[in-house]
């Protein structure tokens, strides 16, 4: 077990170290309280009860009210900081490592998937704040009650200690076997209900898929494999707890008629016990097998959320790919006129390891001056998003350079590169708020005027006025109350009502029929003319109206020009052309 994982999780709360300090104080109050009572009790009986003395059997018995009162006050205090701690603990983690989250590149994020993440940001979470709260409960109190029993019982019933000696060598050993068996079985069952959960998270976000693919029982019995495997896994576990209950009375109750036993002998024959003694050293049993239970039910906790923390310190520890240089070179967007360079620039994505692996893009060079349009076409996975995608820095080349005006995009202050861009990725996620929101949310202290040219531009305009609520209508997680079309229109608006200095497109429109894909194109060219806008697309006639057309192939720039020249000069750009409009389709003014 992973012992730094607690001391950095100490480390978290040493601002608060005294409440941690008033828990030990408490439970040592709440030790001494419950192991009062029976030596009170043994008082009680042999010195109040068989001797007759009323007296002594009021004194006792009010003592004995004071250590249950200590004892209650001080387990229900200490229950409050348990709650609390767990509580803030858990607060403190999700802030964490969300705020950490956000700081990570796009590459990280691929590392570790985001479905990944939700798990470290809910469960993990969760199994540590249970752990704190188990330990700062139970846990702590039970090497108190364990060593405090066995010393009282060895000044008071010191003829009986073998059979308390013996009982906690079979309790131990009984929970030594508990831990063999379990602590595996339950890593093992951790692992099916992650399994459980994969095939639940995949089947519930691609439902739609599969009811137009008719593949409900296919799915049903993928889950019923993963279940059937989890109910395995967990029955043995399961089965184990389940008996250690049983296991622990039994031994208590062996323990108990052995001390009957023995103590009766030893009191009947006058060798120094007394009928108190004995019955303190059963209650005493009762309260040494008590912190026993305890650790066996809190530490499989303990295990569990130490796992969970390595995940959580995993986030926290990750270093950003992408960071920005230590000594940025002042930009000011305003002049920013936006000339973008490509150097022989190299890229590949990171394997698990961080270090590149397969080239996907490979000798990039490419010069778009401020205001021109930049179409990409190329066969899917021929690398026209990662080309794009080095612009805003969302990954970085491996080797060569992109520029902005001359300046290296990995010498600027990263929010200063992405204020100057404004992009549109392949998939338009749109959060959860109104229209407003979502057209706003690069920049939100535009005027609503600014909103609406940037909508109409956009073709949102249109849609928007058909509901009731215009602009403060909702938009639903995901966007998922618009057509894929809208949702693409919503993201361009909200790229550009930034009024950015270049625009990126990655494939944006391939929803949108052609002539409103048109119609955006043409309110772009107006309302961006000293924009450089980058487009990559499928379809021709996304980039028919371009400056210049690159096409792509396996990672290389194979040609360029305006649609005549391509469709005069490149034999791939005529058989895409072809293939796509040559039917006697022509928009957008293709010749
Ligand atoms: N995040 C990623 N991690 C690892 N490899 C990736 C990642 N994104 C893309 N790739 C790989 O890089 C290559 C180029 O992908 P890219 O998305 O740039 O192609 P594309 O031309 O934009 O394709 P499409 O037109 O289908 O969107 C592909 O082989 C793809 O598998």
């Amino acid at each position: 077990m992973k012992r730094s994982n607690y001391k950095r999780l100490f480390k978290l709360f040493y601002g608060y170290r005294r409440w941690f300090l008033l828990s030990i104080i408490l439970n040592i109050f709440f030790a001494a309280g419950a192991l009062a009572i029976p030596a009170l009790s043994a008082a009680l009986i042999d010195y109040g009860i068989l001797k007759g003395n009323f007296g002594h059997v009021l004194d006792i018995g009010f003592l004995m009210l004071i250590a249950a009162v200590i004892a209650g006050i001080c387990q229900i205090a200490n229950a409050a900081i348990a709650v609390w701690a767990s509580e803030y603990c858990t607060h403190v983690l999700r802030k964490k490592t969300f705020e950490k989250i956000q700081t990570l590149s796009f590459g990280n994020i691929d590392r570790f998937r985001s479905s990944d993440l939700l798990v470290r940001l809910t469960t993990d979470i969760m199994n540590v704040k249970t752990a704190v709260m188990q330990t700062i409960m139970n846990l702590m109190q039970a090497p108190l009650l364990l060593i405090g029993a066995i010393i009282i019982l060895h000044f008071t019933a010191q003829s009986l200690m073998w059979i308390i000696v013996s009982l906690l060598i079979i309790f131990t050993i009984s929970l030594i076997i508990y831990f063999v068996i379990v602590e595996p079985a339950f890593s093992r069952k951790q692992k099916k209900i992650d399994g459980v959960n994969k095939a639940l998270r995949e089947t519930l976000t691609g439902i739609r898929v599969v009811k137009a693919f008719v593949r409900q029982q296919y799915e049903i019995d993928k889950y019923q494999g993963a279940i059937n495997e989890l109910k395995i896994a967990a029955l043995r576990p399961q089965h184990v707890m389940a008996y250690l209950m049983p296991t622990v009375i039994a031994i208590s109750f062996l323990g108990f008629g052995a001390v009957y036993y023995f103590g009766g002998v030893n009191v009947l024959s006058g060798e120094g016990l007394l009928i108190g003694n004995v019955t303190s050293a059963v209650q005493y049993i009762l309260i040494l097998m008590m912190p026993l239970m305890i650790i066996a039910i809190v530490l499989p906790f303990i295990t569990q959320a130490n796992a969970s923390l390595t995940r959580i310190f995993e986030i926290m520890d990750a270093i950003p790919e992408i960071s920005d240089p230590i000594n940025p070179i002042q930009v000011n967007p305003d002049t920013v006129k936006g000339r973008v360079i490509f150097e022989h620039v190299d890229f590949a994505y990171r394997n698990e390891n961080g270090e590149p692996e397969g080239e996907v893009l490979k000798d990039i060079n490419l010069i778009a001056e401020p205001g021109e349009t930049i179409g990409f076409l190329g066969s899917t996975g021929c690398g026209k998003s990662s080309l794009i995608s080095l612009i805003p820095r969302f990954y970085d080349v491996t080797r060569g350079k992109v520029t902005i005006d001359g300046v290296d995009v990995r010498d600027m202050k990263q929010s200063t590169l992405r204020s100057i861009i404004g992009i549109c990725l392949q998939e338009p996620v749109l959060f959860s708020g109104n229209i407003r929101d979502a057209i706003t949310f690069g920049r939100s202290d535009m005027t609503d005027d600014e909103m609406i040219v940037a909508s109409k531009a956009a073709d949102v305009d249109g849609f928007v006025k058909n509901i009731p609520e215009t602009y403060d209508g909702k938009v639903a997680r995901r966007g998922a109350n618009f057509s894929g079309g809208q949702r693409q229109r919503l993201s361009i608006a909200r790229a550009l009502a930034t009024k950015p200095r270049i625009l990126i497109l990655d494939d944006s429109t391939s929803a949108c029929d052609v002539a409103t894909e048109a119609r955006i194109q043409d309110a772009i060219t107006d309302m961006m003319k000293n924009v450089t806008k980058f487009i990559v697309a499928q379809r021709i006639s996304s980039v028919i109206t371009a400056d210049r057309i690159v096409l792509m192939e396996h990672g290389r720039i194979v040609a360029s020009g305006t649609h005549t020249e391509l469709l005069a000069e490149n034999a791939l750009y005529q058989e895409i052309y072809e293939s796509q409009l040559g039917s006697g389709l022509h928009p957008g003014g293709a010749s």
